[in-house]
């Protein structure tokens, strides 16, 4: 996105502290179960404060009360600040990109050929549009006809203009975008309110965003917890009397706070929605945190190779005939096989043909049947008035093809084609009935600098397969080159699917990343599908993941935050949690000492007075939430090659820690307490 930022404005954080409170609506709170607690605990002690006497005869003083009211209500704020900080910047980002969507006027192309112009939001699906030079593309959509540079930056902030053409894995415009130069005639392929921009603002803006059921899982226990310690703080209260302890309402509510998992409640949703967001500043949108959550544990990547390791840009590089078999005709051959495909290879074909010297009379081909391209067929071509077919394809479709109509396979055909694809380029038959005639040579480039990242990728422990529907021979030479673990050949759409199916079944999680329309299944049935954004819009939509850079190694980012995401929360539960020990140490015995001179032996922290270890540790326990409020951002550190023993290093850091800190903490705010005679 054109305005990224990477730090925290001051826009943000001043806007937060506002969204602070709006957020301590109870109804807003409830979805939050250990902070509601605190919010109640919060009210309570307000009406103490108010009338100390409310709940029986006040024995500690409206000072305090009023003290354990301002501690509780900052806990409160605090954990609604850290929620607000880390929705700001994805708020921030859909203001721009509404801004983006500034209402345009489009040349609507009427059936009757005349020109409409009609505001962009009325657009609907199967409109036809023209949109000419520096014009904004006013919804998403096809291009039909037409070739023409478009500059995507207002979406992905990349500001070179990309090649879109019609028909292929090029097709496809964005709403929003802009025609550099030439022009395009488009369909509409959304209705209005659903385009990608739209989907885009309330993804950042986080206003679809759901639970992830591993945050559900959590807040679930983190919920039991809270009940199991009300339940022991309400046992407390016959046992004190039968102690003859006089335990007031404020101290109660103040031990509560402190057991209950407040620090992890108070920054849970935070972690979620940052790790969103730092996917999103990596410039892939996720539809879900559930899919980024699943990219922290992925085993398999499977590829798509055109259009994802290539730049799939696939163009004719050369025409080669069989023995016996003119120049001229295979040039020829290849032209009839293309007049009618509007495929960037198609075109290519087209292209060198008559640079060749090729040439046709359109109205030749008026009444031919048009056969096109299928992922399935991995054919194309022609059938002629006069009878003749006229096919170009895969080599063993083109094979199969020809044997079946009774023709022979010329003997230097492998040959040919194997030189080709050792190349690593695209060999493509062309049949004129049932004879084969040559070879079209279809050149394609491996986006550079993904060898190293498939090497990461595997010292992270998982697998990379390439799946492509090209012959064995390109796909080794295209694996080698790219450095993917393994592949599979002649792949068709359910293929890829399969080989999904059977990674799953395996128990493995998938991740699938493709361009294409007939990628668009097996990116839905793997756990993480990520398209690219030059892609069709099939696949975008069956997706749950898109790269606006159309990077397929993007998914070694997206792996690394998902990863920090899980590591994150564990992290901070585990520290949440060790913090308990401490505050018990500093609460219980303060509470009884008097009643019970034995329990000293359990006063290690020497504590000013009973009032000052309860407020010390309410405190402590408020001030930990926004000091981790950084770690919850920004995500624990993760380096790839240490996955196991970091799990360990960190329970040990924030474990160990998680017991320490605190004793050190309140030790220190109970001097500064005493040392102000506040207490
Ligand atoms: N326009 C075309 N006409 C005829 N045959 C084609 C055409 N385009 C591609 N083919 C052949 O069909 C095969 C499958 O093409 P397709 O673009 O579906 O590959 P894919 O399954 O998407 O795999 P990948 O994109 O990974 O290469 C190609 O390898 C090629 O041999
Ligand atoms: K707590
Ligand atoms: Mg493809």
């Amino acid at each position: 996105m054109s305005t990224r930022k990477s730090l925290i404005t001051k826009e943000i954080a001043s806007q937060a502290v506002i969204d602070a409170f709006k957020k301590l609506n109870p109804a807003v709170m409830i979805k939050n179960p250990v902070m509601f607690i605190v919010e109640v605990g919060t009210v309570i002690t307000l009406l103490l404060s108010i009338s100390p006497d409310l709940f029986g005869a006040d024995h500690v003083g409206r000072g305090y009360d009023v003290a354990v009211f301002l501690i509780l209500l900052f806990t409160v704020l605090f954990g609604n600040f850290a929620e607000a900080l880390a929705e700001g910047r994805g708020k921030a980002q859909a203001d721009t990109l509404r801004r983006t969507k500034s209402e345009t006027m489009a040349k609507v192309l009427l059936k009757d050929g005349t020109m409409k112009q009609v505001p962009s939001t009325q657009l609907k699906k199967g409109d036809i549009v023209r949109v000419d030079t520096g014009e904004i593309i006013p919804t998403d959509g096809e291009i039909i006809e037409g070739l023409a540079s478009i500059d995507e930056s207002a979406i992905t902030g990349e500001s070179a203009p990309v090649i879109k053409e019609a028909g292929g894995d090029f097709s496809s415009v964005t709403g929003g975008t802009r025609v550099a130069s030439d022009y395009i005639i488009m369909k509409v392929m959304t209705d209005p309110g659903e385009s990608f921009l739209d989907r885009m603002i309330s993804l950042v803006e986080g206003a679809k965003r759901q639970k992830t059921p591993n945050e559900i899982a959590l807040t679930t226990l983190l919920a039991v917890l809270t009940m199991i310690f009300i339940i022991v703080i309400i046992t407390m209260v016959p046992m004190s009397k039968y102690l003859n302890v006089d335990l007031d309402i404020a101290t109660l509510i103040a031990l509560l706070v402190c057991l209950i998992p407040t620090t992890i409640g108070a920054l849970l949703s935070a972690i979620g929605i940052a790790g969103m967001d730092r996917v999103t500043q990596f410039n892939v949108l996720a539809m879900s945190g559930k899919a980024v959550e699943a990219a922290g544990d992925i085993d398999t990547l499977i590829l798509d190779k055109t259009g994802t390791i290539t730049y799939g840009n696939r163009m004719a590089a050369e025409f080669t005939p069989v023995k016996g078999v003119t120049q001229q005709e295979i040039t020829f051959v290849a032209l009839q096989s293309s007049v009618k495909d509007e495929t960037p290879e198609g075109r290519s074909i087209v292209e060198l043909a008559n640079k060749q010297g090729g040439v046709w009379a359109n109205k030749e081909y008026d009444s031919a049947e048009i056969i096109e391209f299928t992922a399935e067929t991995r054919m194309s071509g022609l059938d002629l008035p006069g009878g003749v077919k006229i096919r170009k394809g895969a080599v063993d479709a083109i094979k199969k093809y020809v044997s079946a109509l009774g023709g022979v396979i010329p003997n230097d055909l492998e040959e040919i084609a194997n030189r080709i694809a050792r190349a690593g380029g695209t060999p493509l038959a062309v049949a004129a009935g049932n004879r084969i005639v040559g070879v079209i040579y279809l050149k394609d480039t491996v986006k550079p600098g993904l060898k190293e990242r498939f090497a990461e990728l595997r010292a992270m422990g998982i697998k990379t397969i390439m799946c492509t529907g090209d012959n064995p021979l390109t796909a080794a030479t295209i694996a080698l080159e790219a450095g993917v673990d393994d592949f599979i050949a002649e792949a068709k759409p359910e293929d890829k699917i399969a080989a999904i199916k059977k990674e799953q079944q395996e128990g493995k999680l998938v991740a699938m990343t493709g361009d294409g329309t007939n990628d668009a299944p097996a990116l839905a049935q793997a756990d993480v599908g990520l398209a690219m954004n030059s892609g069709t819009m099939a696949a975008k939509e069956a997706a749950n993941m898109i790269d606006l850079d159309s990077d397929p190694t993007k998914l070694l980012s997206v792996v690394s935050i998902g990863k920090q995401l899980l590591i994150t929360r564990g992290a901070l539960t585990t520290f949440s949690i060790a913090n308990d020990i401490a505050k018990y140490f500093a609460i219980i015995p303060a509470m009884f000492i008097l009643a019970m001179p034995q329990l000293d032996a359990m006063n290690i922290m020497h504590l000013a007075s009973p009032k000052s270890a309860i407020l010390s540790a309410l405190i402590f326990n408020a001030i930990i939430i926004p000091l981790l409020i950084p770690i919850a951002m920004k995500g624990v550190k993760y380096r790839s090659s240490t996955a196991d023993s970091l799990l360990t290093r960190n329970v040990l850091l924030y474990g160990v820690g998680g017991v320490i800190v605190p004793f050190v903490g309140i030790k220190l705010i109970d001097l500064i307490l005493h040392g102000l005679s506040l207490v």
